[in-house]
């Protein structure tokens, strides 16, 4: 049997962005919109049936966000938002805001969904959280399925994943009163499901990879132990990712489930620990083999080798092969690309690719002798050709090999009097609105229909502009606005050697958001200057100082897919090094401040608490090795965003920045607090406005803000900009408020 855990569903050409975005904004129906996701649903359904697979999910579909839709279905969502009656617009309104008709609901937050570039909305659980049956969507689905010949398996995200990563205010979760009720939700959808004929459910519970309590395990055991009384007929799945579930184990496999999905991919001790506390006969084993994160073919010797000591504990007949983790962070399918090159196609495989794979592995894992069979012969053929030799390129070098000199104190100094900028300097964080008119240019001009002159001088135009703007509201320092990038990633991915590139590799973000993450394939190296002519070009425009704007190492890694046989250090000081090169070539071109992105310097912090310092020792030394040699009067800025760095401010410190512009406006200063104590001695600007929200804000309100951050932060530490890039705004939200904002710092130092 095969399974597949969840399926990407922003549509193979990403149909549903732009129906959630037409619907928003009027200019799509409601009826459009629904029959757009019943069409994809169908699609994604009848793809996996043609390629055999025996347990296809449903309920895996989501108008926006899986983690909100069950908070939705639950009934844990703030009573406010009901008066949108519509159950579409009361949805929608929880996950961007709503402001009309004199109502004005925020958006929910957003969190990283674990070491992925997913993120989910977090729903705040409170005392007054009144959980109840709200929704019908699963039942709704299961049912549109079963009208198309497939009986699914209905997915629901897990009881401890959901309260663990949802906010509290106020509950203990681990109070059976809090979740007696929500128990006897998860008791009622069951009996749907029983009812409709189901015969399997999946629970995800992703949250059993992490560092565990004796709390947890009993939660599990109790709510577990209760929900399970009442399958009936229906085979109830737990479904882990993302790990291995060495803290529970024994508590899991002693429990009532029918089935127990295991990662056995980016959680290679289960193996272990099956191998140490035996399988239960009365289950099946979901051994995830084909990774669900990752765009690269199956390596089945490797698969088969797992599944082959699998079979000395589990019979091969109760052995279900299984994706790793949902393929909703892998792009749709190589059909659309046709543009890749050959030699690297046969190495790569998307969503659809991977559905086949679990096809062809089952066929090698079931007949006689595997060796003969000719999918493994053509598999291992193709593996044996890149095999990498590694021996002797081992990086000896420690993270105190790449000091800058002199230290920050000195450093500090001499910037000071090289840039005499007035305290409380204002500045953004590099991108501008990336307007439908920049979009559809690049559009135009990647699809060979401008040349690369009109292109670059309607980029220059651009630039101009903005550096205008800039000027005259009397920001202090400047950006060139980051238009001739796509992506802060994907940019460089284009420009370096070694990355290869897709047409249409789209990847969920958020929302309607999409990434096409570059794929790194080869050794990086840097062949020509990747964005020191626009910048260049920028300070020729103005006198005052131009801030480059580079995306570091570790971000480039970590939003790329990298070769499972390419170790992430190695990659990252390849990285490092080319954007190295980069910054001496900014500095030799006379700019003072230059500013080297790290958003997504924590994304691929292993999960487990003792991983974490192997995980920073490379990441940072690969950051201090871009810096290490760069002119003590060239000020190095790094910005941060969408993590919780507050509990790792001292290794960031290590990072030896000047200057760090971080996203705080959501969170409560408890950060400044933190800043304070900890050993980091950069200058700080916490962000003060939120670029998620298209709210103008108003200059008091920011003062109010500056005001409070003086009683934590030193006056000559502290620089006033907004918390992340305006790429996704528009132009009439924005420029208001940053003009807002240099008056607000005006005002404030006009009182010392
Ligand atoms: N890699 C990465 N990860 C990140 C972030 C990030 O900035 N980059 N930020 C955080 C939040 N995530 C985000 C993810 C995506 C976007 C985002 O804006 N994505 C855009 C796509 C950006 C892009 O690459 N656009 C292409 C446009 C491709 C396209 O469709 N072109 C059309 C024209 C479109 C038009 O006419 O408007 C065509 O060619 O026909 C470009 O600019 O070149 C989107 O979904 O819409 C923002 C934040 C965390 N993770
Ligand atoms: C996700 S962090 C974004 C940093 C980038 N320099 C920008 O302004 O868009
Ligand atoms: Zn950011």
């Amino acid at each position: 049997m095969k399974s597949v855990v969840g399926f990407p569903r922003i549509g193979p050409q990403r149909e549903l962005k732009n129906y959630v975005e037409g619907y928003l904004e009027g200019k799509v129906k409601k009826e459009e919109l629904e029959k757009a996701a019943r069409d994809l649903r169908k699609y994604h359904w009848l793809l996996q049936k043609e390629y055999g697979i025996d347990l296809i999910p449903s309920n895996d579909f989501s108008f926006y966000d899986h983690f909100l839709d069950h908070a939705v279905m639950l009934g844990a969502v703030p009573a406010a938002y009901r008066i949108l009656e519509d159950e579409i617009d009361c949805y929608l309104a929880l996950a961007k805001g709503y402001q009309r008709d004199g109502i004005d609901l925020k958006a929910l937050p957003m969190k990283k969904w674990f070491f992925t570039n997913y993120h989910y909305l977090v729903p705040t659980l409170t005392a007054d959280t009144e959980f109840k049956l709200s929704s019908d969507k699963p039942f709704t689905e299961f049912k549109e399925a079963w009208h198309e010949g497939i009986k699914t398996k209905p997915v629901l995200l897990g009881a401890l994943t959901f309260l663990k990563l949802a906010r509290k205010t106020g509950v203990d979760i681990y109070n059976k009163h809090f979740w007696e009720k929500m128990l006897e939700v998860y008791i009622e959808i069951l009996c749907h499901f029983n009812t409709a004929g189901a015969d399997f459910v999946q629970i995800d519970e992703p949250v059993l990879v992490m560092d565990l309590e004796e709390r947890d395990r009993r939660f599990l055991k109790e709510f577990y132990g209760a929900l399970l009384k009442n399958k009936g007929k229906t085979r109830v799945i737990l479904q882990t990712y993302f790990g291995d579930i060495r803290d529970v184990y024994q508590e899991i496999v002693s429990l009532d489930f029918d089935a127990l999905g295991l990662d056995l991919v980016d959680g290679k001790l289960n193996l272990e620990l099956i191998s140490q506390y035996g399988f239960p006969e009365d289950k099946l084993l979901l051994a995830g083999i084909v990774n669900g994160r990752n765009v690269f073919r199956n390596n089945y010797q490797t698969s088969i080798d797992i599944l082959q000591k699998l079979a000395h504990y589990v019979d091969k007949g109760r052995i279900v092969l299984s994706t790793s983790c949902s393929l909703l962070l892998v792009p749709y399918s190589l059909k659309y690309e046709n543009e890749l090159d050959e030699k690297v196609v046969p190495y790569l495989a998307f969503a659809e690719e991977k559905l086949q794979e679990l096809s062809e592995i089952e066929e090698i894992f079931l007949s006689g002798d595997f060796s003969k069979h000719s999918f493994y012969l053509k598999n291992a053929e193709l593996w044996n050709l890149v095999a990498t030799d590694q021996s002797g390129e081992k990086e000896k070098e420690e993270e105190n090999e790449y000091i800058r000199v002199p230290a920050w104190e000195e450093r500090i100094k001499v910037q000071k009097e090289a840039l005499q900028l007035p305290f409380l300097p204002t500045t953004t964080i590099g991108s501008f609105p990336q307007t439908p008119d920049v979009r559809a240019m690049r559009g135009r001009f990647k699809r060979g229909e401008v040349t690369k002159e009109e292109y670059e001088s309607f980029i220059k135009a651009k630039i101009e502009r903005v550096i205008k703007f800039q000027e005259e509201i009397g920001l202090d320092v400047l950006v060139h606005g980051e238009y001739e990038r796509n992506d802060m990633v994907e940019f460089f991915g284009e420009n370096l050697e070694g990355f290869v590139i897709t047409k249409n590799g789209w990847v969920q973000s958020y929302g309607t958001r999409c990434v096409k993450p570059p794929i790194i394939f080869y050794d990086i190296k840097r062949k020509k200057k990747l964005t020191v002519d626009y910048i260049k070009y920028a300070q020729s425009l103005t006198s005052k100082p131009v801030k480059g704007i580079l995306t570091g190492p570790v971000t480039i890694l970590n939003w790329s897919f990298v070769r499972e046989d390419m170790p992430p250090d190695r990659v990252a000081m390849q990285l490092a090094q080319v954007i190295k090169e980069e910054v001496l070539d900014l500095e030799k071109e006379g700019i003072k401040i230059i500013q080297i992105d790290e958003a997504a310097l924590l994304e691929k912090l292993p999960l487990r608490k003792s991983e974490h310092k192997t995980y920073f020792d490379w990441a940072i030394k690969a950051f201090k090795a871009v810096c290490a040699g760069v002119k003590p009067q060239t000020q190095i800025h790094t910005h941060m965003c969408y993590s919780n760095f507050d509990d790792y401010l001292d290794e960031i410190a290590r990072m030896d920045v000047d200057v760090i512009t971080f996203e705080a406006a959501k969170s409560d200063f408890t950060l400044l607090d933190g800043i304070r104590e900890s050993s980091l001695q950069a200058e700080v600007g916490p962000g003060i406005f939120d670029v998620h929200s298209p709210r103008i804000v108003p200059v008091e309100e920011m003062e109010k803000l500056i005001t409070r951050m003086l009683e934590k932060i030193e006056k000559d530490r502290l620089w006033i900009n907004p918390d992340c890039g305006l790429k996704t705004r528009k132009e009439e939200e924005v420029f208001p408020t940053l003009k807002n904002m240099v008056v607000a710092a005006r005002e404030i130092r006009k009182k010392f």
